[in-house]
């Protein structure tokens, strides 16, 4: 071995060990400091690695850690990236709605959720301030402009029409997912930046593929940059692949704006990314630099992509965990028949009927319940020192709302693992009151989903179309899996087939 590879293996060696006394004594000074909630050990670097090494979904390993460390614990995600994590409706209620200016912060983990915000430009990742409130506003408004009036059925209806079409041709039993994800994007690509796809069409395969790849490999697993930050420099595979897959989506979107804005017209915005550009075409140089920042072209491409992702995906998980449900569940589908049967031709105008189905509402939310497509939220930042639970919260701190726990928690609901829309009923077959504290796959307080009425508006339209035609079974012999895939953020179901026949 020659002197240059001998310093240089001493220069790694005492880095190593520098970095790990640093991060050890910081750690000690920290836990001196304050008094954190508890947790399972941490090791330099690599924290409380050995705890997601079987299992990556947060959702699972907090609710078997919260087990031994109760409603409020710390759990280190490596490098000394220590989170709280909080198990029970309380606690949950407290955080986000009591405190919910304190700790209505977000801050980004890692440099992948950075590439994909644009920095901190979107609305998920963007920090409490007024350009996230001005952006956040902007898109319930836009929302609302579907929901409230006959746009989004109407976008639904031919958008469940074309799926229709497809499932009816199946011959043999197969998996819904694809269909779903064409419903979902077909309404809201429509309302975001006016497209509508085919199945076979090179777009939405492509967009389809990147969508999956990036659930998958990106946000779905604990890649080695997110551990140790500087290896988003080196070309390994995973860096490289995080890049190449959402630097593809943000390219497509500025091209959408761009396409957007050489076809402007002034008048009724044909979709949102046009409502933001006539927004933007009101400006002056008088205008507020909050106001200026929320329409800047990032901000509206790192809308988009926020609605891209966090609407699509959300939702078609949620229409699949429904119809295995319901496949896994003959009276319960039974009933949803016999209610939609009822209505006669009230068909015509769904935002009427939905009044009219309590049964087929405590299914959407039971579902939602059961298997929530954001269990464990998105992590809120403290934006000063506070305290939750008696414990000492740090300014910066990130904290994880377990939402699956609260939905299976025996406290809060009995036999909290059966599938039962009843809970959600009185006696004479109304809907009883929602407790907010205890059902919230949406979050809570000021960081709540912004996309919440249109999600439920989407499922539940979706749920009376496809029932009122279908009904849906497993292939006898076939174990239904309800296992949610191994996905970091997300509680999507596994592919499984199942057979769909039309109703007589
Ligand atoms: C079943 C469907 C959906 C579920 C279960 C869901 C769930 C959630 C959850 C749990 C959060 C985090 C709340 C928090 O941090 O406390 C969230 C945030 C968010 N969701 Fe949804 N979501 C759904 C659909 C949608 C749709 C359709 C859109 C838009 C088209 C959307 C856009 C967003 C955005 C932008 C945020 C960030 C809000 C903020 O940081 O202020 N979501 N969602």
């Amino acid at each position: 071995m020659d002197i240059d590879a001998v310093i240089s293996l001493l220069t790694v060696k005492t880095f190593v060990v520098g970095f790990t006394t640093f991060l050890l004594v910081m750690s000690y000074l920290q836990r001196k400091k304050y008094k954190l909630p508890p947790g399972p050990p941490q090791l330099p670097i690599l924290g409380s690695y050995f705890a997601f090494r079987n299992d990556g979904r947060l959702y699972s390993v907090f609710t078997k850690l919260g087990k031994s460390f109760g409603d409020i614990f710390s759990v280190d995600l490596g490098f000394g990236h220590t989170v709280v994590v909080l198990k029970s409706a309380d606690i949950v209620h407290e955080a986000l709605v009591e405190k919910k200016e304190t700790l209505a912060g977000r801050g980004v983990r890692t440099w992948k959720y950075e590439l994909f915000s644009g920095g901190n430009r979107d609305i998920i990742f963007s920090d409490y301030g007024p350009v996230w409130r001005l952006q956040k506003r902007m898109a319930l408004k836009a929302f609302r402009t579907y929901v409230a009036s006959n746009k989004l059925e109407t976008f639904t209806r031919s958008a469940f029409d074309e799926i229709a079409a497809l499932i009816e041709k199946e011959t043999e039993p197969f998996d819904m997912h694809v269909y779903m994800r064409l419903l979902i994007f077909n309404i809201v690509c429509r309302m975001a930046y006016g497209k509508i796809y085919k199945i076979n069409e090179p777009e939405f395969v492509w967009l389809n593929g990147v969508m999956d790849e990036s659930l998958g490999k990106v946000f779905g697993s604990i890649i080695p940059s997110d551990v140790i930050p500087v290896l988003k420099h080196v070309p390994i595979p995973s860096s490289l692949s995080a890049k190449r897959l959402l630097q593809g989506l943000i390219d497509f979107q500025k091209v959408q704006l761009e396409g957007h804005k050489r076809t402007l017209n002034l008048g009724e915005a044909r979709d949102i990314m046009e409502q933001m550009l006539l927004l933007k075409e009101e400006l002056t140089a008088e205008s507020d630099d909050d106001v200026k920042e929320s329409l800047s072209d990032l901000r509206i491409i790192h809308t988009i992509m926020d609605i891209f992702f966090a609407g699509i995906q959300t939702t078609s998980d949620t229409l699949v965990w429904m119809i295995l449900y319901a496949a896994d569940n003959p009276k319960v589908q039974s009933k949803i028949h016999e209610e939609l049967d009822s209505l006669g031709d009230d068909f015509c105008d769904l935002r009427q009927c939905k009044t009219k189905l309590p049964y087929c509402e405590a299914v959407q939310r039971e579902v939602m319940r059961m298997r929530p497509a954001g269990p464990v939220a998105i992590p809120h930042r403290a934006v000063c020192d506070t305290k939750l639970g008696g414990y000492d919260i740090p300014k910066n701190t990130l904290i994880f709302a377990n939402i699956w726990a609260i939905h299976h928690d025996p406290k809060n609901w009995e036999s909290p693992d059966v599938f039962k829309p009843e809970r959600f009923l009185n006696k004479d077959g109304s809907l009883k009151e929602l407790d907010k504290k205890t059902w919230l796959p949406f979050g809570s307080g000021n960081r709540k989903c912004v996309g919440e009425a249109l999600a439920r508006t989407n499922i539940m339209t979706f749920l009376i179309l496809f029932f009122q035609q279908f009904e849906v079974s497993f292939p006898p012999g076939q174990k239904p899996d309800f296992e949610p895939a191994m996905l970091e953020l997300a509680c999507a179901p596994k592919p499984q087939k199942i057979i769909v026949k039309k109703r007589q």
